[in-house]
């Protein structure tokens, strides 16, 4: 039989900074409790309590008693020498994961002294066995770094804030040094011995984990005889997690998943072995594979301002409201046929008020749901998009067609494109923004930074679907437009649609796909959602209450 979780394995009275604690230690929790009896207790200050779940703490280190008081760099040691004097014994420092504000996290640590040595090494090693049966956590992890992502912070943030955590919870790393655009995604392809890691962590904004995306999917494909020209084909998840260590312009795949875009915060989801599976979409034009997308398949504006943006990447991350107030001034719209199959039976919509969050219920339910509906299909030996006759049609004008796997919450936008997406429950939502004023298209955007609901206006309408095709009206074939993009040396091709644009003389007819923050090659496209195809190290954003119960001394 199992024992009870709250079982201690260990009790005993230690001393932090001069007073004594009764500290125990049970499979989850390590606590400390000021004693009453301690001389620095004060009958009117309620007693101090500590609680830290064991999967949260980082390591543990026995403190060496005649190399501290050589050597006074340990901040830890000094406190004890300076505020115990004579009265020290042995020591051990616990390093544990202190939650601060807005979902960040930070390192902290606490010295306990014991009477004797082999109580201290009793402590030591029973605190190292339990975190040793947290068969979550890496070992050993590839590390890639972009050292031009960002602000060209990659290295130092990697050096300075990182490398140090993960040698203190005993990770072993190897780490590249990208020396070009699409370093990292090739070494995964086609060198990297994915055998002997435990997960890939890439040091950079979203482009960068995009390259470990493509990498990686790519691998397993190929290793499991998939052909990634076929959009039917049923994807292998990826075995490997993945970690972002933000250092980017956007960071919104790590703003969404963990809360926040903090170095250390991720680091340390890294090294308590979080699991955050995530939906992917995989882009094909023509039964060809073009690319994958976790965030924001983007068509009108959020691709006309990446293109615009690509050309000023000297500007850094101000490059991005720069091209957004030109394209919004610009304000061209795109004809086209959007055509999508809803997602049938799926728990959520996306206007709902509830958010993903840790542990989401809608995320495990549909994952489930989709994944016996799958087995089904491959008995019956049709595809979904064969099957369901369900798919509808929009034709029209529009400034923009978004497709938000997940909220696409950011820092510029904290609610995101589509605040109610899931990370995890096999869905996009598609946000077909039709042709407007400006003055209401601003209202529009706008609203992604305030409380008021972004879908509520005429012009806009969001569907949660599995699968989506786009054909721009004009629709040339490959050749013509092989032959316009030599011509032009450009994307943009000019067309005689300038009746309804008055102002400018001429409008492009095509825009161009903002895919994760990478233009695509084709405008006609054929997008399916593959569910939880990766897993990320982090949990979802945790709602405050969730720690704030931990801590809580009521509920020890
Ligand atoms: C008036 C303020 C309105 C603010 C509206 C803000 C909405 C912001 C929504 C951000 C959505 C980000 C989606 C993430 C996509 C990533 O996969 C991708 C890769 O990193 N990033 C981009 O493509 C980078 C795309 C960055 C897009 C930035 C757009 C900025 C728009 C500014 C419009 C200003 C109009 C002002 C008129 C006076
Ligand atoms: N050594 C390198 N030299 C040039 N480009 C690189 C190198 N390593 C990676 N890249 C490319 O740089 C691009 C941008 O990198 P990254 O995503 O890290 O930063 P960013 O664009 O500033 O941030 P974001 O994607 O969040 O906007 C990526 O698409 C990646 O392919
Ligand atoms: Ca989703």
């Amino acid at each position: 039989m199992e024992r009870p979780a709250r079982l201690l394995l260990l009790l005993s009275e230690l001393r932090v900074r001069n007073a004594a604690y009764d500290v125990s230690l049970s499979r989850c929790l390590l606590t400390w409790k000021r004693r009453v009896s301690s001389p620095m207790y004060h009958p009117f200050r309620p007693s101090v309590s500590h609680v830290v779940s064991v999967s949260e703490i980082i390591a543990v280190r026995e403190e060496d008693e005649e190399e501290s008081s050589r050597t006074t760099n340990s901040g830890s040691w000094k406190k004890i020498q300076e505020g115990e004097g004579k009265d020290c014994g042995q020591a051990f420092t616990v390093f544990y994961v202190e939650r601060c504000r807005q979902h960040r996290w930070r390192n902290s640590e606490v010295t306990f002294t014991c009477p004797d040595v082999a109580l201290c090494q009793h402590w030591v090693s029973s605190i190292r066995e339990l975190l040793a049966t947290i068969a979550s956590r890496p070992k050993r992890l590839l590390v890639y770094i972009n050292p031009y992502g960002g602000k060209r912070q990659g290295k130092r943030i990697y050096d300075q804030k990182v490398a140090p955590l993960f040698a203190r919870a005993g990770i072993s790393t190897d780490v590249i040094v990208t020396e070009y655009a699409n370093h990292a995604r090739d070494h995964l392809r086609t060198e990297a011995e994915l055998k002997k890691f435990d997960g890939v962590v890439c040091v950079g904004g979203d482009g960068m984990f995009s390259e470990i995306v493509h990498g990686l999917i790519w691998r397993t494909q190929i290793d499991g005889g998939v052909d990634l020209n076929c959009p039917d084909e049923t994807l292998l998840p990826c075995a490997l997690r993945i970690g972002i260590i933000p250092a980017g312009s956007t960071d919104c795949i790590c703003f969404a998943t963990v809360g926040a875009n903090d170095p250390v915060t991720s680091a340390l989801h890294i090294i308590v072995g979080d699991s955050q599976p995530m939906d992917v979409c995989s882009v094909h034009h023509n039964n060809t594979f073009l690319r994958y997308s976790v965030s924001l398949l983007g068509y009108g504006f959020y691709g006309d301002v990446l293109t615009d943006s690509e050309r000023k990447r000297w500007m850094g991350p101000a490059r991005y409201d720069f091209s957004g107030v030109k394209m919004f001034l610009n304000h061209h719209y795109y004809e086209g046929i959007v055509s999508y199959l809803p997602a049938r039976g799926t728990l959520g919509t996306p206007r709902d008020t509830a958010r993903c969050l840790s542990g989401c219920l809608v995320c495990q339910h549909n994952g489930q749901l989709l994944s016996e509906r799958a087995e089904k299909y491959e008995m019956d030996e049709v595809s979904e998009s064969e099957s369901d006759s369900e798919w509808r049609t929009i034709r029209g004008k529009f400034l923009a067609i978004n497709a938000a796997s997940m909220s696409c919450a950011c820092p510029r936008s904290p609610k995101g494109l589509s605040p109610a997406a899931h990370l995890a429950d096999g869905t996009t939502d598609l946000i077909l923004v039709r042709k407007c004023s400006r003055f209401n298209f601003l209202r529009h955007l706008l609203r992604h930074t305030s409380k008021d609901d972004q879908f509520d206006m005429t012009f806009v309408e969001v569907h949660r679907v599995r699968r989506f095709r786009f054909t721009p009206r004009y629709c040339q074939s490959d050749s013509d437009l092989e032959l316009d993009l030599q011509e032009n040396g450009k994307r943009q091709i000019f067309s005689q649609i300038c009746r309804d644009h008055p102002a400018c003389g001429c409008a492009p007819a095509y825009s161009s796909w903002n895919c994760d923050g990478e233009i695509l090659t084709h405008t006609a496209i054929d997008v399916r959602v593959h569910c939880q195809l990766i897993k990320l190290f982090a949990r979802g954003i945790e709602e405050p209450a969730v720690f704030e119960d931990l801590t809580n001394p009521c509920a020890i």
